[in-house]
């Protein structure tokens, strides 16, 4: 897993460490691992180092302390290294290092001022830019005058011919660090080099998206975070989604796998339910029991005569796919599967339809899967006055708000899919391709989900009466391996929502076969 940490539990982390070491020990070797990221890209790139220019952009604390050792290392391998010094006072021994190392130093701070026309000049003699005007130690967006200067200078990359690579130092500048808010400019990095442990920011969107690759800095802190406040954010990885996948074993038959009751698609709307069957079949749940009218069951039981019509036994409920909760008849069924969940204490996952006929409390065992305009609805439904720009704005706020207003676990589906429950971390799972972005992607996800919570139906009853977080863990597993089957079915061109379905199971096998 990878765990993020806010601003403050890093510098918790830091603080006896600090005491214990050298002045700069630390940010010494944090520029070193630095300036070794800035020489590989550069290599990628098939840059020759000498001759190289590098752009620092200085601010004034301990984030361009970092670039500042880390320009002298490279002005010592032959680059030609820029200081832009962007605040009046910098960090005094990294920006003596550098000067007897060769950095060429431009001090463009002048009170209030910045001179951004010499910066720019600057910033067009460089092929890399390395962002360390602020870092976890800056309150909201950038202040003025950097705002405008980054804004003048992510205006130059998109207009340079040659874009610069541009290197963060520990965060982008700018990002609200513990939230992923993005409360101003921020220039876009291609790489991010993060201190001991990433931070929130940098897994969670808006600003995730600026962030590029993230390379993190070991700086021995690990010890010290895993043994202060827990992280706040995190993302699975496939070795943690294989951990938690349900795998049959020789004594199981088809109900210990579990069986999974599908309320879900409509006469208008058919499709849904086959593709949330599909997805549910193809994350091999043991049984799938279909209630709905004649048209879609038709559909299912052409497509996947496995399937069984009808009511029975369930392990787990899902809800809501391809259905208009106006419509009486598919918003009763919704209803009456919902209210035999509750009184059963089954998980149930509830998604589209559903989303508008909860009541007003739920179990944790409950999963609700809106995208960013049904999250809205949903809180508008509570009282919140709130749209879907504010949620895509601030992702982790209105989730955060959702969980607090149902009681339930919440998946906010996205580019990054948002998951969390009143306990733990929010996951944060970047795992597929904007050609996901297509209709019924939602209900095969909605398949995947329900297939776990049916095959981890006693666990997770377990789990939730402890105050542990599976679901919020399953929900992320379904969305790292609903996202890989998006990319394994696009392979960069277009794929539709039954090429996702189809491309599951193999994304599966790939997880258990432990295939990073
Ligand atoms: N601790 C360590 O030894 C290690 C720390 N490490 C590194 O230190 C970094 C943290 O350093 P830090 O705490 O000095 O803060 P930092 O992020 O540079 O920001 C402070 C500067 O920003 C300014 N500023 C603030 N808000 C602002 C705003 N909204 N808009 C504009 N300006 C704003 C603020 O100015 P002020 O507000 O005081 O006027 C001040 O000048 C961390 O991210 C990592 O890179 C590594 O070297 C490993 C060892
Ligand atoms: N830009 C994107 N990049 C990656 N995945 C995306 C993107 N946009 C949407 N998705 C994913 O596609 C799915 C869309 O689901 P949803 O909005 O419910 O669609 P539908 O209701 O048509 O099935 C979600 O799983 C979401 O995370
Ligand atoms: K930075």
């Amino acid at each position: 897993m990878i765990r993020a940490y806010p601003a403050a539990a890093i510098q918790a982390a830091e603080e006896p460490v600090l005491a214990a070491t050298p002045a700069d020990a630390l940010m010494v070797q944090a520029a070193g691992a630095l300036a070794t990221t800035v020489l590989r890209e550069l290599r990628a790139l098939g840059a020759r180092r000498p001759g190289s220019v590098v752009l620092l952009l200085v601010g004034g604390g301990n984030n361009g302390g970092d670039a500042l050792y880390a320009g002298a290392r490279l002005a010592r391998r032959g680059l030609v290294v820029l200081a832009a010094l962007c605040a009046g006072t910098v960090h005094e021994r990294a920006l003596a290092t550098a000067r007897s190392a060769g950095v060429e130093v431009h001090p463009l701070r002048s009170g209030a001022e910045l001179d951004v026309l010499a910066l720019l000049t600057l910033a067009r003699r460089a092929g890399v830019w390395v962002d360390a005007l602020t870092g976890i130690g800056a309150a909201g967006g950038l202040r003025e005058p950097l705002a405008g200067a980054v804004r003048a200078l992510d205006d130059e990359r998109l207009a340079s011919p040659d874009e610069p690579l541009v290197v963060a130092v520990d965060v982008p500048s700018g990002i609200g660090v513990d939230d992923g808010a993005l409360p101003g400019p921020v220039l876009p990095a291609h790489v991010t080099v993060t201190m001991s442990a990433p931070k929130p920011g940098l897994l969670l969107p808006p600003a995730a998206a600026l962030a590029g690759r993230i390379e993190v800095v070991d700086l021995g802190l690990d010890a010290a975070l895993a043994a202060g406040a827990p992280e706040t954010a995190a993302r699975l990885t496939a070795a943690d989604a294989a951990d938690l996948w349900p795998v049959p074993g020789a004594a199981d038959h088809k109900y210990t796998r579990g069986v999974l009751g599908l309320v879900a698609g409509s006469a208008r709307y058919p499709g849904a339910a086959v593709l949330a069957t599909s997805g549910a079949l193809g994350a091999g749940v043991g049984m799938l029991r279909y209630l709905g009218p004649p048209e879609p069951a038709a559909l299912i039981t052409a497509r996947h005569p496995e399937t069984v019509p009808g009511p029975g036994r369930v392990q787990a409920w899902a809800l809501g796919s391809g259905i208009d909760p106006a419509a009486a008849d598919r918003a009763a069924a919704v209803r009456e599967a919902l209210a035999q969940a509750l009184a059963e204490d089954l998980p149930v996952v509830a998604d589209a339809g559903a989303l508008a006929l909860l009541p007003e409390r739920l179990p944790a065992t409950t999963l609700l899967t809106p995208h960013a305009g049904e999250l809205a609805a949903l809180l508008r439904s509570r009282g919140h006055d709130v749209d879907r720009a504010q949620v895509e704005a601030e992702p982790l706020r209105h989730l955060r708000a959702a969980v607090d207003a149902t009681g339930a676990t919440v998946l906010l589906k996205g580019a990054t899919t948002l998951v969390a429950g009143p306990h733990g971390p929010v996951h944060a799972q970047a795992d597929g391709t904007p050609w996901l972005a297509t209709a019924g992607s939602g209900d095969v996800l909605t398949g995947i989900t329900g297939a776990l919570l049916a095959g981890c139906a006693a666990e997770l009853r377990s789990d939730t009466r402890r105050g542990g977080d599976l679901l919020a863990r399953l929900g992320a597993t379904a969305a790292l391996v609903h996202g890989r089957a998006g990319v394994r079915a696009s392979g960069g061109g277009p794929a539709g929502a039954t090429d996702v379905a189809r491309a599951v199971p193999g994304v599966v096998r790939e997880l258990i076969e432990g295939e990073p």
